[in-house]
């Protein structure tokens, strides 16, 4: 079998990411994120800009001990400024102290800048960059040459936009980037000048450095591959200056599994999901549902026609497999939901009951009326199971409410004590009565503490359940206090997560139904066989 041409991905999240907005990392979460990359298999780490602050210096004198299995650290700064030189610029004192093997030196290719902003000639503009390189090249280091606003600079003068990478080549840059550094190019300009760039420097690898701001950022990564680049930079979550930079996680998932490419070192991709979810955790940042292939929503199927499709082939709607980047698919329960997936519960439930049955029709109805009443079942999928069990079959209830009564003390006879109320919650089981009253710290908290204290003493394995979220969303915020709220509850036994949702105009009602129902889908999962006594359920 051909070997697969190579693609280096250069990861700068901790650089370029390090300037989007809301983003600061200590030393320690760098050093974490160096060895996540390093696990998932990027050839290169730009770990920080150690002319910029005395952390990422510090950084760098942690990090030269650690053993990377294929990465390489590189160090980013800008070339020497224009009245000075090399050895006489602390910028690039630091980065030489910084120890890495590799420097990542930007410099102006575009006249306007070399003009506007740096104040500089264009020959002193190209003196600077090749000074600055020819002697980190006197210093043993590879240096991978940025040249910032490449493609700004070759539309407005081309010549000299090749004259920056010519000098870059010629002091003995490893790699030319061509840096989109304002993000508004179009993929066919891009691909358009990387090939003419590629076409003249042959032997030195190309790299592209895409920004967002126009949409464009991997879109312009893939193109600017296509006409012959070999290194990518980006950052993995896509976060960076301004709009932030080519999103790693989608051109490594494209490159790899759309344009046969090697990307991650001979790694597997199937570590993409769970390596980027470890990233956006040190980061302190959530990944977007519809995030490309790494997304909780990216194979995530909500439309009936859209889970039918899926169920019968499911190429009809995805255009990877999950597994294939380690992430999973998920069928949503929801009033756009049809009777493929409420047949496909069915069948888990009520096996007898046929698709084309009317029982299967009537509950997609009730699942639609739910929904429009102010039930959400997506992400409470527990809830919905109990309504199929309460709908089929011989469902009896594992306990029925006499009543429930929650009580508040205000003003507080102790300040200090967190339990304001306090519930009484009396239930029948299979015939006999029981009552328990418990403190909490609200109405609810009090009606959750009273509730498994009156069931314990009939179903021990309640002990180990505690809720881990509890969430109110006000439905009709117009009705003021009269408001119609949908509570969501996760609990947990320590083993598994469930999630359950009351809806009610009355938050304490609302609760009890989160609540009520995560007891019973406990207890159901469980295995535990429910009394036969038969009343309704709930107040
Ligand atoms: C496109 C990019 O993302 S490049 C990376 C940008 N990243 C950052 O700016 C983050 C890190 N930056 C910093 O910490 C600071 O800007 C520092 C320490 C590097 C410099 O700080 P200061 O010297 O106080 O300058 P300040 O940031 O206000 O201005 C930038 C200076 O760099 C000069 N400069 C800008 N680009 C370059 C370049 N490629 N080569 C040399 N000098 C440059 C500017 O002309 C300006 O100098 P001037 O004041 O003499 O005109
Ligand atoms: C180097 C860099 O970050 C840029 O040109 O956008």
């Amino acid at each position: 079998m051909a070997e697969k041409a190579k693609i280096d991905l250069f990861d700068s999240t901790l650089r370029d990411g390090s300037q989007a907005l809301g983003i600061s990392f200590s030393v320690s979460d760098k050093i974490r994120i160096v060895e996540l990359l390093d696990e998932l298999g990027v050839a290169w780490i730009e770990a920080g800009n150690p002319g910029s602050n005395p952390k990422d210096l510090e950084f760098f004198r942690k990090v030269a001990a650690m053993q990377l299995s294929c990465a390489r650290l590189v160090a980013f700064g800008a070339t020497r400024r224009k009245d000075s030189s090399c050895a006489d610029d602390p910028n690039m004192a630091a980065l030489l102290e910084a120890g890495t093997d590799a420097v990542a030196i930007f410099g102006k290719s575009w006249d306007f800048h070399v003009k506007e902003i740096l104040h500089a000639t264009k020959d002193e503009n190209l003196k600077m960059i090749g000074d600055t390189i020819a002697w980190f090249k006197e210093k043993g280091k590879t240096v991978i040459f940025d040249a910032e606003h490449f493609f700004d600079g070759h539309a407005s003068d081309p010549a000299y936009a090749m004259a920056c990478l010519e000098t870059a080549r010629d002091a003995g840059a490893d790699v030319l980037v061509l840096c989109e550094t304002r993000g508004g190019a179009l993929p066919w300009e891009v691909e358009r000048v990387t090939r003419i760039v590629v076409e003249r420097f042959p032997g030195i690898p190309i790299g592209i450095h895409a920004h967002d701001d126009g949409g464009m950022a991997v879109a312009n990564s893939l193109v600017s591959v296509n006409a012959g680049a070999t290194h990518v930079q980006g950052t993995l979550l896509g976060f960076g200056e301004r709009c932030g930079n080519a999103n790693l996680s989608t051109i490594a998932a494209d490159l790899a599994l759309k344009m046969d490419r090697d990307v991650l070192n001979g790694k597997s991709l199937e570590r993409l999901y769970t390596l980027c979810r470890a990233v956006a955790e040190v980061s302190n940042v959530s990944v977007p549902s519809g995030t490309p292939y790494i997304g909780d929503g990216a194979f995530a199927h909500k439309g009936g026609m859209h889970i039918d499709g899926v169920l019968k082939n499911p190429a009809s709607f995805e255009h990877v497999q999950p597994a294939a980047v380690g992430n999973e698919r998920r069928l949503l329960t929801s009033e756009v939901a049809g009777r493929a997936l409420i047949f496909r519960a069915l069948q888990r439930i009520a096996p007898y009951v046929d698709r084309n049955d009317e029982r299967t029709s009537a509950l997609v109805g009730t699942l639609k009326t739910l929904e429009a009443e102010g039930y959400q079942f997506e992400g409470a999928e527990s809830s919905f199971e109990l309504v199929i069990k309460r709908n089929f079959g011989s469902w009896h209830p594992y306990f029925n409410l006499v009543h429930y009564q929650t009580t508040g003390n205000h003003p507080v006879a102790d300040p200090h004590s967190p339990e304001t109320h306090m519930a009484v919650v009396k239930v029948s089981v299979n015939g006999s009565a029981g009552i328990a009253a418990a403190e909490g710290a609200g109405p609810v908290n009090a009606l959750d503490k009273a509730l498994r204290k009156v069931l314990e003493s009939f179903y021990p394995s309640l002990r180990s359940v505690h809720l881990t979220d509890y969430k109110v969303r006000v439905l009709d915020s117009r009705s003021a206090t009269a408001s119609k709220v949908r509570v969501l509850i996760e609990s947990s036994d320590g083993e598994r997560n469930w999630t359950t949702v009351g809806v009610s105009r009355d938050i304490i009602q609302a609760s009890w139904l989160a609540l009520s129902d995560s007891i019973e889908y406990k207890l159901m999962s469980d295995g535990i066989v429910p009394p036969t006594e038969h009343t309704a359920h709930g107040a």
